[in-house]
């Protein structure tokens, strides 16, 4: 508690909300697709069928609008808790862009920033390329404020909690309670290469306490399993649960995580299975991923085999999930004050460090600088 009685933010001034961004509208498709796939060697077959699923959708993706619900929920819940901390909202990708709202925060006399970046998991794409993106920023902004990113929060409560209640919720909507049905876990593919390195190396002392090595799918299992543990208690069922993922790209010629979501229905499928929950872990709201990769293609392919599914749904704005980022930037400015918060984490794995660790999550494109790792 500070002076006036209300929670203690310092030594932060605000709060930044970093995101992977979309388009808003068609004419903004390409342009969007040619910064996220810039030296990326991504087929242009992939490009251009990507580019359709953004058209189905009118040219626009859901994620900004996701993005500033969140911030609109996060500002009331900061407020109703007596925290004054500006929040800002900077993106990868797309309009806001990062080194825009850090060049506004400076101008705004921000000192000092927390960063919660909309992704829970650790791997290049997933952590380090943030990380990355806030040390270009910096570079272009002269007096930037300086730049805490938070730590991964696939296993906080406030993330998991959501998570059950949605399983649980979707179980609901189908015959019989979903009795007879498993729950299957999707996420982001990423190169396995990339899944492999990503963590720390643990054989580096000054790796202690940070991510393994394969944390990509550690963290996955960790969180999926506590959610389908929890699930089973509240239903009193012994769901079936696997972790499956979506949204492959690249050359053919890589591998990427599997199995794909429409080849794991195509076995449960032939198993007998007949009713499955597909539930995004991978996603903290309804991204491109979430409603062209599942609600539009993996329905389908369930609807092909004579699946009955129901997707359940993703964090989003619910209350838990907003109250874990103050938790998050509360437990973060005191220890940076030389305290020992609590750090809140259920499941298999212990809460993650608050800087990445030495040689965390490489870029597989070779070495470039990044913010807020124990080498930065
Ligand atoms: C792990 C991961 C997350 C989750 C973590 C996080 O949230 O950050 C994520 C999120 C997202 N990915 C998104 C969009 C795209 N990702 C692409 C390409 C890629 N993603 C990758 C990985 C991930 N991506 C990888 C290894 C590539 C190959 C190219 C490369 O090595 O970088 C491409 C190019 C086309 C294609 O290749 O599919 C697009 C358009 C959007 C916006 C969605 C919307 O509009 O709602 C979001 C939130
Ligand atoms: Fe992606």
């Amino acid at each position: 508690m500070n002076p006036a009685g209300h929670p203690d933010v310092k030594p932060y001034d605000a709060l930044l909300v970093l995101s992977f961004g979309g388009p808003e509208k068609p004419e903004d498709v390409v342009p969007f697709l040619e910064n996220v796939t810039r030296g990326r060697g991504i087929p242009r077959e992939r490009l251009e069928q990507v580019g359709e699923h953004y058209f189905l959708f009118g040219g626009k993706s859901p994620i900004n609008d996701q993005n500033r619900a969140l911030i609109a929920a996060l500002e009331k819940d900061l407020a109703d808790n007596g925290i004054d901390l500006p929040v800002y909202f900077g993106n990868r990708n797309w309009d806001p862009y990062l080194a825009d709202t850090v060049a506004r925060m400076k101008a705004d006399g921000i000192q000092r920033a927390a960063v919660f970046a909309t992704s829970a998991y650790s791997s290049w794409s997933s952590c380090r390329q943030y990380r990355e993106n806030l040390w270009d920023a910096v570079e272009q902004v002269e007096g930037a404020p300086r730049l805490d990113k938070l730590r991964q929060y696939y296993n906080h409560p406030g993330f998991i909690e959501p998570a059950v209640d949605a399983c649980v919720a979707a179980l609901e909507q189908l015959p019989d309670h979903g009795d007879a049905a498993r729950l299957v876990f999707v996420t982001h593919s990423i190169p396995t290469a990339m899944a492999e390195t990503s963590g720390a190396p643990e054989d580096d002392p000054a790796n202690v306490g940070a991510q393994p090595r394969d944390a990509y799918v550690k963290q996955h299992r960790s969180a999926v399993d506590e959610v389908a543990s929890r699930v089973r208690a509240r239903t009193g069922r012994a769901h079936r649960h696997d972790l499956v993922y979506c949204s492959r790209s690249g050359a053919p010629s890589t591998p990427w995580l599997e199995p794909d979501v429409n080849d794991h229905l195509e076995e449960l499928a032939r198993d007998g299975g007949t009713q499955v929950v597909l539930a995004p872990i991978g996603f903290v709201s309804d991204h491109m991923e979430v409603i062209y990769d599942l609600d539009t293609e993996a329905m389908a392919t369930a609807e092909r085999l004579g699946l009955q599914a129901v997707r359940a749904a993703t964090a989003g704005t619910d209350p838990r999930f907003v109250a874990m980022i103050r938790d998050l930037v509360l437990e973060r400015a005191a220890a940076e004050r030389g305290e020992s918060p609590e750090r809140r984490a259920v499941g298999s794995m212990p809460a993650g460090p608050d800087l990445c660790g030495v040689g965390c999550c490489p870029n597989p494109r070779g070495p470039r600088p990044a913010l807020c790792g124990r080498d930065s």
